[in-house]
């Protein structure tokens, strides 16, 4: 069977996108893995499906390249909506995903904003495995102590640190994100403040692992920051794949802007 793909990616964040409106593409992890694959597959940080939705103009389904589904995608739901507004010539779209209703919009430069939702903060929220503060949570490695935790619709564990680095996100990385605090795993986000309205941001993403840019991650960031009285509502959040421009507004929701890009289109066969 062919199946026809898109490759897109918001600052290097890179994703494989299914349209499966017309016809159902559910994919086993198995199959999944290989297309994530660098080397024997097309390669990506999460998969994309497109799906019918009863109360919005589509439903996106994401899965990391370690076959494992994810609740949100920020930068791949920029990328995805931008495929939505070019179809429907609208200005806006409503989108449903897993961890709820998302909107997302073109701006006059040409970039993709997408309204994330407010944060979650509750400890049974994020996910962690016990009653705790989310704001202080006693997780440490090489280098990082003391996370601040919280849902974007995925989970979150972000380090301040001095300088991003010194650190070995490699070694630390993938040790932090199976924490046992952490029941169903985390993104782990290290978080350099380089101003009131500028952060650095290295994250080691859940089942993907080191990414180039993670817009859910940077959401966090900038909440998590500003928890911790260090920033501002308006950061610019620098990746190692570019910026992101994230907002939170008065009333909690989380709005992210930045680039989108596609790569290459192309054919799966599978079976
Ligand atoms: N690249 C994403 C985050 C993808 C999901 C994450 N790895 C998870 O398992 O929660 C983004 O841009 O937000």
């Amino acid at each position: 069977m062919q199946v026809p793909f898109l490759k897109m990616h918001g600052l290097g964040n890179d994703f494989v996108v299914l349209d499966a409106r017309a016809e159902p593409r559910a994919l086993a992890a198995e199959t999944i893995r290989w297309v994530g694959d660098r080397h024997r597959g097309v390669g990506f940080d999460q998969l994309i499906t497109l799906e019918p939705a009863q109360d919005a103009d589509v439903f996106f389904r994401f899965h990391n390249s370690d076959g494992s589904e994810a609740g949100a995608c920020g930068n791949g739901t920029r990328c995805a909506a931008s495929l939505i507004l070019n179809e429907t010539g609208r200005s806006s779209i409503a989108i449903r995903t897993i961890a709820g209703l998302l909107g997302a919009e073109r701006l006059p430069d040409g970039t993709v904003r997408v309204d994330m939702g407010p944060p979650r903060l509750g400890w049974a929220d994020v996910p962690l495995a016990r009653e705790m503060d989310t704001l202080h949570v006693p997780m440490a490695a090489d280098g990082v102590s003391d996370a601040a935790c919280c849902s974007m619709g995925n989970p979150h564990a972000n380090f301040f640190v001095e300088e991003l680095s010194a650190l070995d996100v490699f070694r630390i990385g993938p040790e932090l994100e199976h924490h046992p605090l952490l029941p169903e795993r985390a993104n782990i986000g290290f978080v350099q403040v380089l101003a009131r309205d500028h952060i650095r941001l290295v994250v080691w993403e859940r089942g993907a692992g080191y990414t180039l840019a993670c817009g859910s991650g940077a959401c966090a960031a900038l909440v998590n920051a500003r928890r911790r009285g260090l920033v501002e509502a308006r950061c610019t959040v620098t990746l190692p794949g570019g910026d992101l421009v994230i907002e939170q507004r008065a009333d909690g929701h989380v709005l992210m802007s930045g680039p989108v890009a596609t790569s290459f289109k192309g054919e799966l066969t599978l079976g």
